[in-house]
């Protein structure tokens, strides 16, 4: 130092500095001990100026420090329960001669605990970015002015966008389709879950999850946890084409589940066994609900094609424009959104087995034409194609409808009845064989049984009268509606079937009736829609009140309503109304 300072100017320094200081004589007496040194010893420095340093801290090293003449620097020790940093050095005068010792330190308690804490928010924080950059779900997290501060590579991965394209932007930056979580979730500072929607380059579909960052109750920003879902989505998509495609494809029913052992049922069970032997068309006639579609299943599983594809077709339920290439196939860019390398129709699908051809009555004139010349020529031409291609297919066809009207009519070819007509099989309607009915029973008794894991095993003559009294509009079907409801009001332990049982029969008894009959009574939708909203409720009201009316009959209600069975069709499938 270039300028002496006096004792006093010295003794300022010493008292406010936050460094210890105390100092000791060659005698060992303590001469220095600042405020710093009263707080962490808990003496005053009036009790122990003058006193042997040993005498208030005996482990002191300072007589070492005055032996050897060397510092010791940055030690740390415990002095009661203070952790401490000490520097030790020895004091010499103007010749070098050592005269003293002094130990300066600094309670260091607080700053180890600073330092602990702040590796273990080290490690907490490579922790989490390990979690982070690991999981498969995107993260982005924004600040409370809905700006990006950080994405994980898994967002990178499913969004398509690098950090740098979104850092420091709007949180609205990724999405393609749907309305932003984070400025919801920041407006509202309530978490939010489960939202779908599309991000990212890609339009990928995404479910996502986002909470709020509150310290305190300050809100800091918010956390989005977005889960890609387009290849589940994808994979349930083509599970369900699969699953529609083996239902279509596969032909459960023989002829020994067709029950009926009247004079007309085995009349039509014979003739359907001879044509199963035969490669004839075979056309199924009878109202909604005899069982023509089991006939169908029963006639391909007799048949030398039992093996084969057996596809099932409701010419009905299918759009009227696209009914055609779905029958017959398209080739490469036949109309918009077409498969790019065409598509195989059922009747291709259906090669070396059967189809079936359900509500036949259904189709228009370009198809009948075009099911005329598979009929006769084996061969289809898929539509936007020119080159016939050869199909060996057993056609089987079913209506309701009276065909022999519509040809008189004119709205359907009359050569292509004759071609369907060629083994014509009536399936009676249920109150024509009555008869049947305790047979027909006993059988759906035991299938419901094993269904619902009941043991309905009996019937009771005053519960079957009720059974045998009614003329069943809705045939077999409604029969097996009533049975399966029956045993739903039976309790768990009993076994017999009581009339109380029995639900309602009346002309709108059948299950999707009897609900949509519940429905009636509601009156005329409350006007708090649009006007679409609204007229869509009445049109389903109407719907459901003429099939109730029509006792399920799906003709017979088109045909009150006075619209073709298509678009009755169309209408029920729009407003969810089952169509079995
Ligand atoms: N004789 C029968 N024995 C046993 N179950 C039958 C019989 N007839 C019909 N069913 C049952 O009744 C329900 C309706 O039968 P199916 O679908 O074959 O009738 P459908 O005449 O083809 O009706 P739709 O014309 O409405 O298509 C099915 O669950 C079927 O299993």
């Amino acid at each position: 130092m270039g300028q002496d300072i006096s004792r006093a100017e010295m003794e300022v320094i010493m008292n406010v500095t936050h460094d210890a200081m105390i100092g000791i004589g060659l005698d060992g007496k303590i001469n220095i001990f600042n405020r710093a040194a009263e707080k962490i010893t808990g003496f005053k420095a009036e009790e122990v100026i003058g006193k042997n340093i040993k005498e208030v801290i005996p482990s002191t090293r300072l007589f070492e420090v005055m032996r050897t003449g060397c510092a010791e620097l940055n030690q740390s020790q415990l002095l009661g329960n203070t952790k401490i940093i000490t520097n030790r050095v020895p004091v010499r005068d103007e010749n070098g001669i050592i005269i003293g010792a002094v130990a300066v330190f600094r309670d260091v308690t607080e700053i180890t605990a600073l330092s602990e804490q702040i590796t273990d928010v080290m490690e907490m924080r490579s922790l989490l970015e390990a979690i982070i950059n690991s999981t498969q779900d995107a993260i982005s997290v924004c600040d409370e002015n809905g700006l990006n501060i950080l994405v994980n590579p898994a967002y990178t991965r499913i969004t398509g966008l690098k950090p740098e394209e979104v850092l420091h932007k709007p949180a609205t930056i990724d999405i393609a389709e749907g309305e932003s979580v984070h400025m919801q979730v920041l407006k509202t500072r309530k978490a939010v879950r489960g939202v779908p929607m599309k991000v990212g380059r890609f339009r990928r579909e995404v479910v996502v999850n986002v909470a709020p960052i509150l310290i305190g109750d300050k809100l800091k920003g918010s956390v989005g946890i977005i889960h890609d879902i387009s290849e589940i989505k994808r994979l349930s998509d083509e599970l369900d084409k699969v699953k529609s495609l083996i239902r279509r494809m596969t032909a459960k029913y023989t002829f020994d589940d067709i029950i009926g052992s009247c004079e007309l049922m085995a009349s039509a069970i014979d003739q359907a066994k001879r044509a199963a032997e035969t490669p004839a068309t075979v056309l199924l006639r009878g109202e909604s609900g005899t069982g023509k579609e089991l006939f169908a299943h029963a006639i391909h599983n007799a048949s030398v094609r039992r093996r084969g594809p057996f596809v099932r077709v409701n010419c009905a339920a299918i759009a009227e424009p696209i009914l055609e290439s779905e029958l017959f196939g398209y080739v490469e860019g036949a109309f918009t959104g077409a498969v790019k390398s065409g598509k195989k129709g059922y009747f291709e699908e259906a090669d070396g087995g059967t189809i079936f051809l359900d509500e036949i009555g259904e189709v228009n004139p370009s198809v009948q034409a075009k099911l005329l010349r598979v009929l006769q020529e084996k061969e289809i031409v898929r539509v936007g194609g020119t080159k016939p291609v050869p199909v060996d297919v057993r056609v089987i066809a079913a209506t309701n409808a009276n065909l022999e009207q519509r040809v008189s009519e004119g709205t359907f070819r009359e050569d292509l009845y004759y071609r369907l007509n060629v083994v014509p099989i009536f399936v009676p309607p249920l109150r024509a064989r009555k008869e049947d009915i305790p047979l027909l029973i006993d059988h759906l008794c035991r299938k419901y049984s094993l269904e619902y894991g009941r043991k309905v095993a009996e019937i009771t003559p005053e519960a079957l009268d009720v059974l045998m009294h009614y003329d069943w509009p809705g045939n077999v079907r409604e029969l097996e509606n009533i049975i399966s409801r029956t045993i739903i009001n039976m309790k768990y332990n009993e076994t017999t079937i009581l009339p109380h049982h029995v639900p309602a029969l009346g002309r709108a008894a059948g299950p999707q009736w009897q609900a949509q009959k519940a429905e009636q009574s509601i009156p005329v939708p409350a006007l708090d829609g649009s006007l679409e909203e609204v007229l869509a409720a009445v049109e389903k009201k109407v719907l459901q009140q003429a099939l109730a009316t029509a006792g399920g009959n799906k003709t017979k209600a088109a045909r009150m309503l006075g619209i073709s069975n298509r678009s009755l069709y169309y209408k029920l499938e729009r407003h969810g109304i089952s169509m079995k």
